[in-house]
């Protein structure tokens, strides 16, 4: 980790140039973006710190959310969760509705929308204040009080979530929904919405890369098995039907959202998050693959 700065230049440098992809446009708001943006950010489990670029700009982190509220709804209610969700990789878009059909209701897993929408409705019942108590669950973890969520984005989603309404009633329909569909999907909606900039978003994804524990505080964020469930799902279903060609390119644990933002974790060494926003057909953010492919090529670390 010694020139770890340096090896994070340099390929910044090189990925730079190959700026391909288009941003995310069935969020209007999330094509207003610079699409010249990128930074990354590293944070070892020692608390060491390496960031390069756009490391300071907030954006919107979208489905790498999902690994949070994932974390706080584990942290409650433990193992009890995968009633109603599964741990298998989909192999299908993000917002796919077809293998609900013939699954019950059930959704794959917990990192894809549908899955990510039982999440939340879990919250919702085991939460007084659940959209409050979400937003304090993350900046704890991101050791940043200033975090928010963006009402812009939020309504954009709202307006245009045709397909997310369409998940969340189907859903309901099989009897996987328990609260009434609205509240569950504002949570939703406001989850997606959260921003952060590379550097709270490694803090954030800190306990992934430390057997559970926030490095910054040595608090307990979950058990260490279940950290090892998140990393493993991360692992499958974290870049959903690019799932595979992450693992066989870049080799860590990671989560991707429609922003261009990705976190990924290597166990008991550091986490990382990369934002770019112009996205591959996969709706992964194009750069952040590129710069972790090379940067693991580089580093010949990973979980493999
Ligand atoms: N993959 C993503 O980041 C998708 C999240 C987005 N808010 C949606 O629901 O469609």
């Amino acid at each position: 980790m010694e020139d770890c700065q340096s090896i994070i230049e340099e390929i910044y440098n090189v990925v730079k140039g190959d700026n391909k992809g288009d941003v995310a446009s069935y969020i209007p708001e999330l094509s207003t973006i610079d699409v010249n943006k990128f930074g990354v950010c590293l944070r070892t489990t020692e608390g060491k710190q390496f960031a390069y670029g756009d490391f300071k700009t907030s954006f919107s982190i979208q489905s790498i959310a999902k690994v949070l509220s994932l974390s706080l709804a584990y942290s409650i209610l433990g193992e009890q969760i995968f009633r109603r969700v599964g741990v298998e990789p989909s192999g299908a878009a993000f917002n796919s509705l077809s293998q609900l059909e013939t699954e019950n209701g059930i959704p794959r897993n917990p990192l894809i929308n549908s899955g990510a929408i039982v999440i939340c409705d879990i919250l919702c019942s085991a939460l007084k204040n659940p959209k409050r108590e979400l937003l304090e669950f993350i900046r704890s973890i991101a050791n940043s009080k200033t975090i928010a969520y963006c009402p812009k984005i939020a309504t954009s989603e709202k307006e245009t979530g045709f397909r997310n309404y369409a998940l969340i009633n189907y859903l309901k329909s099989f009897g996987n929904i328990e609260n009434d569909v609205d509240t569950v999907i504002e949570l939703y909606f406001h989850l997606c919405s959260i921003k952060m900039n590379c550097v709270e978003l490694s803090i954030a994804f800190g306990y992934l890369s430390n057997k559970g524990i926030q490095a910054t505080t040595d608090k307990r964020i979950l058990p260490e098995s279940g950290t090892k469930r998140i990393n493993a799902i991360m692992n499958l279903c974290g870049f959903y039907d690019e799932a595979g060609e992450f693992a066989y390119k870049v080799g860590l644990p990671g989560k991707s959202g429609v922003g261009g933002g990705i976190a990924a974790i290597l166990p008991e060494n550091y986490s990382v998050a990369i934002w770019s926003p112009k996205l591959n057909e996969k709706g992964n953010s194009y750069r952040g693959m590129k710069f972790l492919e090379l940067f693991t090529s580089e580093t010949q670390d990973t979980i493999f």
